[in-house]
C-alpha cells in the first residue's frame, strides 16, 4: 500500500490549510490518482489494522439498496451511526441511488443491474458507469455521496473499475472506500465470468483532518506488509445473493490499530 502512503506524504508535505464544513479543519489537496493491481493483492492498508468485515457489510447494505443504519447495526456495524435520523434513515444515498434512482416519471432505474447487463452483452461499452451524485435528491441525503461516480471496462478477460471521489477523509475513509471499491470488483468479476484487473481510485479534494495528522506521520513511519488475499466463497446466484460469510481474507499482516475521531 505505498500508493497510501504517498498520498499520506503529499498531503502533509504540500497540503494547504482548509476550513471545512465540519469545523475541524483539513490540510488538503486537490486531485490525486492511485492504482491497484488487483492481481497483485487485495489492497487492504497495512500500517494499520483494518475491520474489513465492517467494510463488507456497508458493500452488501449499499447493494441491498438499503438506507437505513438499522440493518447495519444488527450487524454491529456503527460507522454510519452519526448522520442517521431518530429512525435510523439517511434519506436517498448510496443505496437510493444505485439500485432505484427515480425518473422524473416515477420510474425506478437499477443502475447495479444494468451494470452486470451492460458488462455481460456489450464489454466493449464505454458506458458501463454508476453514479450516485444525483442533484435533484441532494437536499434529501444526510451527507453528499462522497464516492460519486464508478465506471468499469473490461479488457484481456480483466474487469477495471475507476472511482471518483469528490471528498477523501484520507486517514479514516479512504482505507475502507480502497477496500470496498476492490470487493465490489471481485463481486462484479465473479458475476461476469471475468478476472479482477485494476482499480483506479481518483480523488477531488483529498484531506487530512487536523485531529489526524500525528496518526498519518505514525503510518508513515511504519513499513508497509505484503498484501493479503480475498477469497470469496461461494458463487451466489446473482450480484444481490452475498452474505458476508462468503468473504475470507487470507494473510493479513497489519501493525497495530490507529485510532481516529470522525469529523461529523
Ligand atoms: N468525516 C468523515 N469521514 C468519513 O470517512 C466518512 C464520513 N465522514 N461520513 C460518512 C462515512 C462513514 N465512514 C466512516 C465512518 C467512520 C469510520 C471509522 O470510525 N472507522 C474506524 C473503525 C470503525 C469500525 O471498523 O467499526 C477506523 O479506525 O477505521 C470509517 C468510515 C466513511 N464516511
Ligand atoms: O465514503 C466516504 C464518505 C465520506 N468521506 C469523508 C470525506 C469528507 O471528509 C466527509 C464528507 O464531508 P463533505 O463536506 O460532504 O465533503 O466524509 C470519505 O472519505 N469517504
Amino acid at each position: 500500500m505505498k500508493a497510501y502512503l504517498e498520498l499520506m506524504n503529499r498531503i502533509l508535505d504540500e497540503g494547504v490549510e482548509q476550513r471545512d464544513r465540519t469545523g475541524v479543519g483539513t490540510m488538503s489537496v486537490f486531485g490525486h490518482q492511485m492504482r491497484f493491481d488487483l492481481s497483485q493483492g487485495f489492497p487492504l492498508v497495512t500500517t494499520k489494522k483494518l475491520h474489513l468485515r465492517s467494510i463488507i457489510v456497508e458493500l452488501l447494505w449499499f447493494l441491498r439498496g438499503d438506507t437505513n443504519v438499522k440493518w447495519l447495526q444488527e450487524r454491529k456495524v456503527s460507522i454510519w451511526d452519526e448522520w442517521a435520523a431518530s429512525d435510523g434513515e439517511l434519506g436517498p444515498v448510496y443505496g437510493k441511488q444505485w439500485r432505484r434512482w427515480e425518473t422524473p416519471d416515477g420510474i425506478a432505474i437499477d443502475q447495479i443491474a444494468a451494470l452486470v447487463k451492460e458488462i455481460r452483452e456489450k464489454p466493449a461499452s464505454r458506458r458501463q458507469i454508476v453514479s450516485a451524485w444525483n442533484p435533484a435528491d441532494l437536499p434529501q441525503m444526510a451527507l453528499a455521496p462522497c464516492h460519486c461516480l464508478f465506471q468499469t471496462r473490461v479488457a484481456n478477460g480483466r474487469l477495471d473499475l475507476q472511482l471518483y471521489q469528490r471528498s477523501a477523509d484520507v486517514f479514516l475513509g479512504v482505507p475502507f472506500n480502497i477496500a470496498s471499491y476492490a470487493l465490489l470488483v471481485h463481486i462484479l468479476a465473479q458475476q461476469c465470468d471475468l478476472e479482477p484487473g485494476t482499480f483506479v481510485w481518483t480523488g477531488g479534494d483529498c484531506h487530512l483532518y487536523s485531529n489526524h495528522l500525528e496518526q498519518a506521520r505514525l503510518q508513515l513511519t511504519r513499513d508497509p506488509k505484503p498484501l493479503p488475499t480475498l477469497r470469496i466463497l461461494r458463487k451466489a446466484d446473482s450480484i444481490d445473493g452475498y452474505e458476508p460469510e462468503d468473504f475470507a481474507i487470507e494473510g493479513y499482516e497489519a501493525h497495530p490499530h490507529i485510532k481516529g475521531a470522525v469529523a461529523v
